[in-house]
């Protein structure tokens, strides 16, 4: 099994950044929508709610949640893979506090998803402009800890 692993870890990696890569899109854009959603809400205009509410659905459905769970079978096959992982350095440890962040930034998203659905969204566009930046301060640290491996 590890001989496999190690055979398929350039593989295994391409799939991982590419499963990274449509994660984070969705990260980065989501929150966006929020932004002109809440906006749009707060000023009057809800013409173009349903609009909204199936973009933040189909880009969360279709995109996010196969993407997120296809960047941790990779990245766990990449953890269990020979030689790949030191857990006696610092970037392990970092890497792992930032994506298990990711990963409840994602549910964060997911649930207030749910409220915009439901009409019930209390928070404001500066929030979620705030909000927004939550994903890249975490790629920062993920991208850092994993190329210059400190
Ligand atoms: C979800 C759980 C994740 C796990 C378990 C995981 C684990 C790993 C492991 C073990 C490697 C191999 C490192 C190496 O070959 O030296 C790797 C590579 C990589 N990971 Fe992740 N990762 C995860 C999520 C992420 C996320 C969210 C990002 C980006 C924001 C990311 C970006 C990368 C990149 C760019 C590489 C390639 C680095 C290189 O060129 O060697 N990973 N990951």
């Amino acid at each position: 099994m590890t001989d496999l692993l190690a055979i398929a870890y350039p593989w295994t990696k391409a799939m991982h950044v590419v499963s990274v890569i449509s994660w984070m899109a969705g990260l980065f854009y989501l929150p966006r929508l929020y932004v002109y959603h809440a906006e749009q809400v707060q000023a009057g205009l809800v013409q173009a709610e349903d609009l909204f509410r199936t973009m933040e659905r189909r880009l969360l459905r279709a995109i996010m949640n196969p993407a997120l769970v296809a960047t941790w079978i990779f990245g766990l096959l990449l953890v269990a893979t020979p030689g790949i992982v030191d857990w006696s350095m610092v970037w392990p440890w970092a890497k792992a506090g930032a994506v298990l962040a990711m990963t409840w930034f994602h549910m964060w998203l997911a649930i207030r998803r749910k409220e915009f659905e439901a009409g019930q969204n209390t928070r404001s566009g500066r929030t979620y402009r705030l909000m927004n930046e939550v994903p890249t301060l975490l790629m920062l640290i993920i991208v850092f800890a994993v190329i210059v491996k400190f």
